[in-house]
C-alpha cells in the first residue's frame, strides 16, 4: 500500500538548513495500522506530507496506492484520506456544507454525498450537528468532523496527523473507538502519527519510531520492548534468622541466568530489596518465589514494572520521550 525509498526532505530558509527527513524507507502493507512514534521535530508530519503528495521530497521515492508521489500526486490523493493536524472545516461553515465541499472535491456524486455525510456524521456521534457552524463545536467534535472530512471519499488508506492531540483523555478515547470501528468497517490501511506513547503501544500494531529525521526502529510494540527494554522485577526479601549478607548470597545463588541485570540493596529496616532486569517479568516471578521459598528467603513484597516504549526510546536514545513531550 505504501513504500518509501531514501525519502529525505531538506527544508532551506536563507542560510538555516533543516534536515527534516533522512533517508528513510519503508512498506506500509494492506490493512496494517502503522504509527510513527517520535518527539517534537522528529520529522513524522514532514514524512507523511511527502507521503501524501502535500510536499515534494528533496530526495528518494515514494508509491502510495500503487501511483508514485510526485509523478502522479492527484491518483495519490484520489486514493487517500488525509486528516492534518490542524481543524479542516472552515470555521464560519456549517458541518454538513463542509462534508458536502469534501465530496465535491473528490467528485463524489451528490446524493451518493449526502448519504455518507449522514452517515459519518451518525458513526462518528454527531447527528443534529448538520447546521451547526464549525466554530460552535467543541474540541472533540471538531476532531470527529476532521475524521468524518477524511472518509468522505471512502479512502483505503487514511492519514492521520496527531488525531488526538489536545483532547481531554474521555475524548481521545472516543475519538479511537470510532476511528478503529470505520477502520474494520472500511477495512482501511492507516498510518498515524502521535507522540502519546499509550496511545502508540495500545493502538498500533506496528510502531516506527523516528528521531531526528531517521528510522532508528521498526517493529511490534511487543517486539520493541522484548528487544530494547527490560521489565523490572522488584522483590523485597525478609532477613528472618539470616543476616542481610547471606539473604543476598541465597537470592543470587537461585537467579536464572537469563536475567540480564541484578542489583541488591540494604534496606535501613534489614530488609533485602532485590532487582532483577527481565524481558519476562510477569513470567519470571512465580519460579523465582518458589526457588527462594526453598533455600529458606521470606519474600514480602513482589512489583513488577513492564517495559514501556518510553524505556525503549531512552535506551536507543539517552532521551526520554514523555519528557520530550511534555516540554
Ligand atoms: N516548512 C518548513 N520550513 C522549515 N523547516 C520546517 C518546515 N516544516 C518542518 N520544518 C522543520 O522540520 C523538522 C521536522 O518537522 P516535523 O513537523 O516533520 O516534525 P514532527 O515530528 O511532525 O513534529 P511534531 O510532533 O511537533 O509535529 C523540524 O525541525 C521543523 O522545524
Amino acid at each position: 500500500m505504501v513504500s518509501a525509498r531514501g525519502l529525505t526532505k531538506t527544508f532551506t530558509r536563507k542560510k538555516d538548513v533543516v534536515e527534516a527527513v533522512k533517508d528513510v524507507d519503508l512498506d506500509v502493507a494492506d490493512g496494517e495500522l502503522v504509527a510513527f512514534l517520535g518527539p517534537n521535530g522528529a520529522g513524522k508530519s514532514t514524512t507523511m506530507r511527502m507521503m501524501t503528495s502535500l510536499l515534494k521530497p528533496t530526495a528518494g521515492t515514494a508509491t502510495v496506492a500503487g501511483y508514485d508521489v510526485v509523478r502522479n500526486p492527484a491518483e495519490v490523493r484520489a486514493r487517500i484520506g488525509y486528516i492534518g493536524q490542524g481543524n479542516a472545516g472552515g470555521y464560519s461553515y456549517r458541518v454538513h456544507d463542509e462534508l458536502m465541499n469534501q465530496g465535491r472535491f473528490y467528485s463524489v456524486p451528490a446524493d451518493v454525498a449526502r448519504q455518507r455525510a449522514t452517515d459519518l456524521l451518525d458513526a462518528l456521534e454527531l447527528p443534529g450537528m448538520e447546521k451547526r457552524t464549525v466554530l460552535s463545536l467543541s474540541g472533540g467534535q471538531r476532531r470527529r468532523l476532521d475524521v468524518a472530512m477524511g472518509l468522505m471519499n471512502h479512502p483505503g488508506l487514511l492519514f492521520l496527523d496527531e488525531p488526538t492531540t489536545g483532547l481531554d483523555p474521555h475524548a481521545r478515547a472516543n475519538l479511537w473507538e470510532h476511528i478503529m470501528r470505520l477502520r474494520v468497517e472500511n477495512n482501511m490501511t492507516m498510518l498515524l502519527t502521535t507522540h502519546y506513547l499509550d496511545e502508540a503501544d495500545a493502538m498500533a500494531e506496528r510502531i516506527v519510531l523516528i528521531d531526528h529525521g531517521t528510522v532508528i526502529a521498526d517493529a511490534t510494540p511487543t517486539a520493541l520492548k522484548r528487544d530494547f527494554a527490560d521489565d523490572v522485577v522488584t522483590l523485597g526479601l525478609l532477613p528472618g534468622d539470616d543476616t542481610a549478607a547471606v539473604v543476598v548470597e541465597k537470592a543470587r545463588s537461585v537467579v536464572p541466568d537469563d536475567v540480564s541485570r541484578v542489583e541488591d540493596h540494604a534496606e535501613p529496616d534489614g530488609t533485602v530489596r532485590l532487582v532483577l532486569a527481565t524481558n519476562h517479568g510477569p513470567d519470571l516471578v512465580p519460579p523465582v518465589l518458589r526457588a527462594l521459598e526453598a533455600v529458606g528467603v521470606t519474600v514480602g513484597s513482589a512489583d513488577v514494572k513492564q517495559a514501556s516504549l518510553d524505556d525503549v526510546f531512552l535506551n536507543l536514545t539517552g532521551r526520554s520521550l514523555r519528557e520530550e513531550a511534555a516540554a
